[in-house]
């Protein structure tokens, strides 16, 4: 079984102006809401690649109460934690570009998050725990590093799709995948990365560190995949962006999708950015006709 763990779930309020005028009334034009946070995208976007999931993390209130049901709606397993106050409403705002605005979460008291590691102790060797998302800001800072103690001790693979200083403590823990953007990588080695040579230095060293796969997304530059034994680049498809929100997590769950049902690594990476660009190219996140039909238009190039 694959397990997401969403530590700070969100409902992602998408909203879009025709011109955003800051100080001003804005109308919007078009509004939508989606049940939001990494790990319940991979939830989502497994199950639509025909993969089963449970949902875990923290959830609350009014807005968590959305989640679940629209979760309940696509047949997706969860299992949360309930805490008191409202899981946040992350804005993201399309006017030409997109600004986002991710909201802080609700405070989760040190009992919720006993609840929560307790649930990793029923994992096993067959199972994929997917650590996705920030850490909120009341939460033990090692959280992340509890949760994967439990999963390694049980020897689950784990995989990391997280930022900032939980993404260093993580990848310490030589995860089975790591999915960091390319801001992000810059991020965790504390410096800026302008060129392609210089991502690769950065995501090879990541390998170096013990991670077994890694994926580095650039948005709709590509991305690059590496392991011990390959490097691999992948061009993004070319199409109409209409919402990138999710596009990572897209990424991660299309990985998964391929390789636990015995695909190659490089046509795991060929599904993986498949899906990343399926969902930057819809509303909502990626459908699988969509992932299939972009599948073929991803040349995988070895170096
Ligand atoms: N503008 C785009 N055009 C085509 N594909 C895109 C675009 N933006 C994102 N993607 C796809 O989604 C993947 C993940 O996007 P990225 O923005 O790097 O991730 P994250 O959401 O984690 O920041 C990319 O590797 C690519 O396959
Ligand atoms: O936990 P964070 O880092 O605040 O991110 C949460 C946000 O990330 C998302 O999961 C989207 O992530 P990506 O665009 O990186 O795939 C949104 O659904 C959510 O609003």
């Amino acid at each position: 079984m694959i397990y997401t763990c969403t530590l700070n779930p969100s409902v992602d309020y998408i909203v879009h102006v025709d011109e955003l005028r800051v100080g001003e009334l804005n109308r919007a034009v078009k509004t939508l809401t989606f049940p939001g946070g990494k790990g319940i995208n991979v939830s989502r976007v497994l199950k639509r690649l025909g993969v089963e999931s449970t949902a875990l993390g923290f959830i609350g209130g009014f807005t968590g109460s959305f989640i679940i049901e629209q979760l309940q709606n696509e047949n997706i397993a969860c299992d949360f934690v309930e805490v008191p106050g409202n899981t946040r409403i992350n804005v993201k705002l399309k006017s030409g570009t997109e600004t986002e605005i991710n909201g802080q979460g609700p405070v989760i008291e040190p009992k919720y998050e006993e609840a929560l590691i307790k649930k990793m102790q029923a994992l096993t060797e067959n199972d994929v725990v997917v650590l996705a998302g920030s850490v909120p800001s009341s939460s033990s800072p090692d959280i992340y590093e509890q949760i994967i103690e439990e999963a390694k001790k049980r020897k689950a693979k784990v995989v990391v799709d997280t930022s900032g200083p939980a993404l260093k403590q993580l990848l310490a823990r030589k995860p089975f995948l790591a999915k960091p953007n390319h801001k992000e990588l810059a991020e965790l080695f504390e410096t800026s990365l302008h060129s392609k040579d210089e991502i690769i230095v950065y995501g090879r060293r990541l390998v170096e560190l013990g991670v077994e796969n890694v994926i580095v997304s650039m948005a709709g530059n590509g991305a690059f995949y590496f392991n011990k034994e390959m490097a691999l680049f992948a061009e993004a498809p070319k199409g109409t962006v209409k919402n990138s929100v999710g596009a990572g997590d897209s990424m991660v769950a299309g990985f998964l999708a391929a390789y636990t049902s015995g695909k190659s690594v490089e046509e795991a990476f060929a599904y993986s950015v498949a899906s990343g660009s399926a969902t930057a190219f819809s509303e909502d996140l990626c459908t699988k006709d969509c992932v299939e039909q972009l599948v073929h238009e991803v040349n995988i190039m070895s170096f």
